[in-house]
């Protein structure tokens, strides 16, 4: 794209207060905004015109069953004998997302870097490292690792990786890939400046993992070394058990397209998505996407009737994978804090939100699966995700399950 064809596609978008940015820029510097016009999905942005269109009341939906700890706890060899199975077979891969940016910790370095030690260093890589090798040991074979970043973190993770000596995993099973950026725009669809030369760009959601996982022909990888189960997991709960070969076992043995660790929800505005059943298929909703009266409805024996909660920990079938690659994923327009630039090229953080991001979600991932098993876990033992500086998830109550599960730190 040259310059010319970029001021006619912003001007065809209605993008006028970027025309005047980029008019004003030197070569090299108009060289970087063009970049990025190019690389802007116009329906993406676009989307915000239908936002008001909204069609729940097309959805039908159902709770959706789990096995429940009491049948994970009669059934715990044989789904870790099988689990074990495969994973010794080099069938299971798992798969970090770290894309995401660690806004709501006020940390502007990846979100794994976080060091949680008191005594002793504990980063959140670290940790997430050692729970995995915990595996390796159990199983004897290491687990293939992809770890998404995203532009704005890959150089400061890989640097940390390899600063540390990938905390004792081998090296060569560790590989990582950058996902896409989406832009950000305010409430009347305008693209936000982030400098004079660069637009508000952001990580596009966790959903466009797979996607950006083949843009970086790792999927190809995958295939070469026969995988067939792929663990998507976030990077934010230090207790994430990887590769659990009970269930991976589980989802194997119940035939299921997919596994998705769930926990029961502590409350109803809990800020987790919740497992059930849309139009028939498996299904989850995002917390700010869930109404009160769902959230809030009851079974007759008083818990919640959409109380199972996602940790963000998911199986999913390789094949399956590669057959839904190219079915494109709903876009989800979140509101959000947006730093910008105003009109004197000050840099302005807001308090409130003051736009829309876009992204795509990895939960929509599981609707285009045929089945999904829920697998309840103990949230003391394997959620204790890190996302915000005190009270509820954040570093000081992952701290008191860290000491519950005797990790030092
Ligand atoms: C969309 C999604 O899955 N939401 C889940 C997420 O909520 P939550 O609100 O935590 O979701 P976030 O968007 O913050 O991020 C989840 C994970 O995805 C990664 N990430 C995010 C955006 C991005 O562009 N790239 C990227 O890699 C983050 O680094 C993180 O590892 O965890 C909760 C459990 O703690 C689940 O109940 C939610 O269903």
């Amino acid at each position: 794209m040259n310059k010319q064809e970029a001021i006619n596609a912003l001007k065809e978008h209605n993008q006028e207060q970027v025309i005047k940015r980029l008019e004003a820029l030197d070569e090299v510097s108009a060289k970087k905004l063009i970049a990025q016009v190019a690389s802007i999905d116009w329906s993406v942005v676009e989307s915000i015109n239908h936002k008001a269109e909204d069609n729940s009341s097309d959805r039908k939906v159902e709770p959706l069953e789990a096995v429940e700890i009491k049948d994970i706890k009669a059934n715990k060899d044989k789904y870790t004998a099988k689990g074990i199975e495969a994973i010794k077979a080099g069938k299971v891969a798992a798969v970090l997302l770290a894309g995401g940016q660690g806004t709501r910790l006020g940390l502007d370095k990846p979100k794994g870097t976080l060091n949680v030690g008191i005594n002793k260093d504990l980063f959140l890589f670290e940790q997430l490292i050692n729970n995995l090798l915990d595996v390796v040991n159990q199983s004897g074979a290491y687990v293939p690792l992809y770890i998404m970043t995203s532009d704005k973190n890959n150089n400061d993770t890989v640097a940390f990786f390899e600063e540390h000596n990938f905390f004792g995993y081998d090296k060569d099973y560790v590989k990582f890939f950058i996902q896409s950026m989406a832009p950000s725009v305010d409430y009347n669809g305008k693209l936000y400046m982030e400098s004079t030369d660069s637009l508000a760009m952001s990580p596009n959601g966790n959903g466009g993992w797979f996607t950006s996982l083949i843009d970086a022909g790792l999927d190809k990888d995958m295939e070469s070394k026969g995988i067939e189960l792929v663990n998507v997991f976030a990077v934010d709960n230090i207790l994430q058990r990887i590769a659990d070969p009970s269930f991976v076992g589980a989802t194997i043995l119940s035939g299921a397209d997919c596994g998705s660790k769930v926990v029961r929800k502590c409350a109803p505005d809990e800020k987790v998505g919740v497992m059930c059943k849309v139009n028939g298929h498996p299904s989850i909703i995002e917390y700010y996407e869930m109404s009160e009266e769902l959230a809030n409805m009851r079974r007759e024996d008083g818990e919640l009737t959409y109380g199972f909660g996602v940790i963000l920990n998911y199986l999913f079938s390789f094949n399956k994978l590669v057959e839904i690659a190219n079915r494109k994923l709903p876009l989800h327009i979140v509101e959000k804090k947006i730093p910008y630039i105003d009109e004197n090229d000050n840099l302005v953080k807001p308090e409130t939100p003051n736009g829309y991001k876009f992204e795509k979600l990895v939960l929509d991932m599981v609707e285009m699966m045929d089945n999904c098993v829920p697998y309840e876990v103990e949230r003391n033992y394997e959620f204790a995700p890190i996302k915000n500086k005190t009270g509820k998830d954040s570093l000081e109550s992952a701290r008191e399950l860290l000491k519950v599960n005797g990790i030092e730190f």
